[in-house]
């Protein structure tokens, strides 16, 4: 039997970092919101018992460090699941790019494998599960639009901002998160106005959604890696109305109101860099979806 999955991609359109924790991460509060770029996971059961990956991409890892295999080791181990499982990921999303790629990756095959192995959990034991792999995790389960807090794996479901066009571009560099998040100064960070955020959301005001678009992450980023600060240059120079760097970057990201501007702000930057996307926003309702109304193919 096989499953085919979609894995979205992410984009951070406020992130706030509060305080450093004991346990080395740093509590955050941040609106996420999931893209139309994404990854497919095809997972196939196979007998041997064994966990195997391979991935269309050869420099991303196809071992016991690709997070879609831990996901599945963790499934295995936990539900004492006798069948082993074949993932393969087609590489769309940029990789090592703050879209949360591998994340996505995880929670996707968590849920597939919800169902190859007819495991009946909820998307609720799914996300704590994936919190054990990575803080972006847990969102990727649940997808749509969330206010997450904590180290990033409390997730609140909230609505999804109006129809726009998304340009993500990617300069040629990887960034570590572990290297941002440890460069950040706390004492002079500038913080997300998320109250603000969360009122643009709840009326679909989307200028207010523009005017409140706060990483405090980026600073950090931008004084290490000066192109990304280029990159957001151009891309507001081309014309797209906000423009913000996501996650821990490097990927920069626009919103478009308008459809006629999305090609001119896309050949302008595919002028000089690899990594560009047009992509839309994925708009969901106010609730969680269940587990079988995700993203199987
Ligand atoms: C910055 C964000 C924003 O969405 O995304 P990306 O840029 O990775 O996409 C996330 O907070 C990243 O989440 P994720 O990529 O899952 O990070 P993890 O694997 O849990 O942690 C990697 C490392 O980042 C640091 N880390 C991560 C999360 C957090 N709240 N505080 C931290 O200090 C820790 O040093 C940790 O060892
Ligand atoms: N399925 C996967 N897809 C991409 N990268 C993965 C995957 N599994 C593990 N990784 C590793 O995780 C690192 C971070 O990748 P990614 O999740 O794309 O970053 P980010 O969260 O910044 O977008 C990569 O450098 C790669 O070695």
């Amino acid at each position: 039997m096989k499953v085919s999955i979609k894995a979205p991609a992410k984009i951070n359109l406020s992130l706030d970092v509060l305080r450093k924790r004991n346990d080395g991460y740093h509590e955050v509060k941040m609106i996420m919101t999931m893209v139309d770029l994404a990854d497919r996971i095809d997972l196939t059961n196979c007998d041997s018992g064994k966990i195997t990956v391979d991935v269309s991409e050869g420099f991303v890892p196809n071992d016991e460090r690709n997070f879609a295999y831990q996901a599945a080791a963790l499934l295995k181990k936990k539900y004492k699941v006798s069948a082993g499982v074949h993932i393969y990921i087609t590489k769309r999303i940029p990789v090592a790019a703050g879209l949360a790629g591998g994340s996505s990756d995880a929670a996707a095959t968590l849920k597939g494998l919800n169902q190859l192995w007819e495991l009946g959990l909820t998307l609720d034991q799914l996300a704590e599960l994936g919190a054990e792999i990575g803080s972006d995790v847990s969102f990727c389960v649940y997808g749509g639009t969330a206010l997450a807090t904590g180290r990033g794996e409390i997730i609140e479901s909230i609505p999804s901002p109006p129809p726009l066009w998304v340009i993500l571009a990617k300069p040629p560099i990887g960034v570590s998160t572990k290297e941002i998040y440890g460069n950040v100064k706390l004492h002079r960070a500038k913080h997300a106005d998320t109250d603000a955020m969360l009122t643009a959301l709840e009326n679909q005001d989307t200028d207010g959604i523009f005017a409140h678009l706060h990483n405090t992450l980026e600073d950090v980023t931008l004084e290490l890696y000066p192109e990304v600060k280029h990159l957001k240059d151009q891309m507001k120079r081309f014309g797209a109305d906000a423009v913000l760097m996501s996650g821990s970057g490097p990927t920069v990201f626009g919103l478009v109101k308008t459809e006629s501007r999305v090609n001119r702000i896309y050949n302008g930057l595919r002028g000089f860099c690899e990594e560009v996307h047009a992509v839309r926003l994925i708009r969901t309702s106010n609730t969680c979806p269940k587990p079988d109304e995700s993203d199987i193919l």
